[in-house]
C-alpha cells in the first residue's frame, strides 16, 4: 500500500474531461513530477487531491483510508500539505510566528508543541536563521520556502508543490531543489514544475498529463526524451513550454 493511491480518478467540466482514468501511488522518501501543457488538468489533479474539486468517480486514499469524499480541511488534518505558487504569508508577523500559528491553528497544537514544532519545521526548510524577520520582507525563495514550511507544520505526510520554483532565478531554484531533496526524506512528494531541470535533479518518476489523461510515468530522463514528451510540447524543450 503506498501512502497516497490514486485508483481510476475521472472528472469531467461539461464536455472538458480533465481527469481521465488517472491511477497514481506516490509513497513516503518518493517525489513524483506532473507536467503537461497548459489545460492538461495538472491543477485539477492538485484539487481532486486536496478536496476542493469532488470527483466523478474513482478512489482517493492515504494511508489506507478513503479520503474520496472527504472535506479539503479534513484532508489537511490527515496529513495533506499544500504549497501554492504564490505564497501568503502573514507579512506582519515574523517567521517563526507564521509556522507557529499553522502548527497551532492547522495542526491542532498546544502553544508549547506548536513552538517546538515550529523551530523543528524551520530547521528543516533552512529557515532558523531567518526566523525573527518580518515574513513580508522575505525574499521570494524564502518566501517560497516559508510556504513548504507552513504545510510541514500543519503535519503533512503528503507535500503537493504547486509551481513552487516559479519566478525564482536559476540559483534559487537549485537551493529550492535541496531544500525539496531534504524534505523528501520523511515525506511523500507531488511537484507540478515546468522547470525540467529542477524536476530532473528531485523527482524520482514524472508523470505527463495531457486533456485530463495520464499520458506516461516514468524516470525523468526516460519521460523528458521520450517522443510522448516532444510531441506534445511540440519539439520544445519542457523549460521553454510555459
Ligand atoms: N472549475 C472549472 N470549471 C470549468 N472548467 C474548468 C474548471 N477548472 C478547470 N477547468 C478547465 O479544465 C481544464 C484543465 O485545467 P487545469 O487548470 O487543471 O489545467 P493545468 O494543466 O493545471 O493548466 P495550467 O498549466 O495552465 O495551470 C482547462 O481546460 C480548464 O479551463
Amino acid at each position: 500500500m503506498s501512502l497516497l493511491e490514486v485508483r481510476d480518478l475521472n472528472k469531467r467540466f461539461g464536455a472538458i474531461v480533465v481527469a481521465d482514468h488517472i491511477d497514481l501511488d506516490i509513497d513516503t522518501g518518493e517525489c513524483i513530477g506532473v507536467i503537461g501543457p497548459n489545460g492538461a488538468g495538472k491543477s485539477t489533479l492538485f484539487a481532486l487531491i486536496a478536496g476542493s474539486v469532488t470527483p466523478d468517480s474513482g478512489r482517493i486514499s492515504l494511508a489506507g483510508k478513503d479520503m474520496t469524499r472527504l472535506a479539503p480541511h479534513v484532508r489537511v488534518h490527515l496529513g495533506i500539505g499544500r504549497a501554492f505558487q504564490i505564497p501568503q504569508p502573514f507579512a506582519g508577523l515574523t517567521v517563526f510566528e507564521n509556522v507557529c500559528a499553522a502548527a497551532a491553528f492547522g495542526g491542532g497544537l498546544s502553544a508549547r508543541k506548536a513552538e517546538g514544532k515550529a523551530r523543528d519545521v524551520l530547521e528543516r526548510t533552512g529557515l532558523i536563521e531567518m526566523a525573527n524577520r518580518q515574513a513580508g520582507g522575505l525574499t521570494l525563495l524564502n518566501r517560497k520556502r516559508l510556504e513548504m514550511a507552513k504545510a510541514i507544520a500543519v503535519n503533512a505526510r503528503l507535500l503537493m508543490l504547486d509551481e513552487i520554483g516559479a519566478g525564482l532565478t536559476e540559483r534559487e531554484v537549485d537551493r529550492l531543489v535541496q531544500t525539496i531533496a531534504d524534505l523528501k526524506r520523511d515525506h511523500a512528494i507531488i511537484w507540478i514544475e515546468h522547470i525540467a531541470h529542477a524536476l530532473k535533479s528531485v523527482a524520482d518518476r514524472i508523470a505527463v498529463l495531457h486533456f485530463g489523461k495520464k499520458l506516461l510515468e516514468g524516470r525523468p530522463e526516460e519521460v523528458m526524451a521520450s517522443a510522448v514528451v516532444k510531441e506534445i510540447y511540440m519539439g520544445l524543450a519542457v523549460d521553454d513550454a510555459h
